[in-house]
């Protein structure tokens, strides 16, 4: 039976290593995670307490190693496309609890949701000298919908624009790879990560997976299916704003080395 605090739709307390999290509940019993250590979702359950994302058990929740698994923020950089460390710095940064984000043009009603905001300190500015607010709302909806919006503001004084990359970088859980069948990207152009990406054009039907796989398809529909036989479960990834998506799947050996 749920305790008192279980049913609290917004709650903050302690995760790993007693480093803070916040976790939010929906009314039907779906869950998420998520640390201010990256403000990475680490758990996203549904009605069931089946757990959707996958986090490595060798996943060290260790400042400043990123956390492996559930969703990283990639940025200011995607990949080792720049010159920064591999997918950015705001996987390893502490980011707070914003107490007065801008007004959403959507409704939050029956939504349990955080925003959290990261602004560089005079450090980071020796790093990436640009000046930004970077704010994240985690919504869960009433229906267990899992949603991430970032609103990335320039504050510098003189306005003077800058570039970045960004990239949600979801490690889904699903069963035997053999099993699932992603839907919407037949006969997209794809980089190659695993052949110095090199451009390539998906063919056939949906995509399935037989060795290892390392794929940035470019300029994606705005509707990803996974599809997973033996769970019997679909993931439907919906997005605006962010033309590619990476997908990934690398031998066990080859995906979890401790970081
Ligand atoms: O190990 P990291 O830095 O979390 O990156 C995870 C993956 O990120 C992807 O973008 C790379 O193409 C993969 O090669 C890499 O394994």
């Amino acid at each position: 039976m749920a305790t008192a605090s279980e049913r609290v739709p917004v709650e903050l307390c302690k995760g790993v290593n007693g480093l803070d999290k916040v976790v939010l509940r929906e009314v039907r019993g779906g869950s998420a995670e998520i640390y201010l250590y990256g403000a990475h979702v680490t758990s996203w359950k549904n009605e069931h307490g089946e757990e959707l994302l996958f986090v490595s058990a060798k996943a060290n929740f260790k400042p400043p190693k990123p956390i492996r698994g559930g969703i990283p923020i990639c940025f200011p950089q995607f990949s080792n496309n720049g010159t920064l460390e591999q997918h950015g710095f705001a996987r390893t940064k502490f980011w707070s609890i914003d107490t007065d984000p801008p007004p959403f043009p959507t409704s939050t009603s029956n939504k349990a949701f955080i925003d959290l905001i990261l602004k560089p300190t005079e450090e980071d500015m020796k790093i990436w000298p640009h000046s930004y607010e970077f704010r994240l709302r985690v919504t869960l909806g009433p229906g267990g919908d899992l949603m991430l919006t970032s609103r990335i503001r320039n504050t510098s004084a003189d306005g003077k624009p800058f570039s970045f990359t960004f990239a949600y970088h979801t490690y889904f859980s699903v069963s035997d790879i053999s099993e699932v069948r992603v839907e919407g990207l037949e006969t997209i152009d794809y980089l190659d990560n695993l052949h110095n990406k090199e451009r390539f054009t998906e063919q056939g039907d949906a995509i399935t997976f037989e060795s290892e796989v390392d794929k940035i398809y470019v300029s994606t529909p705005t509707k990803i299916a996974i599809l997973d036989h033996e769970k019997k479960r679909t993931f439907v990834i919906r997005k605006d704003g962010l033309p590619d998506a990476e997908f990934e799947f690398h031998s066990a050996k080859a995906l979890f080395p401790p970081i």
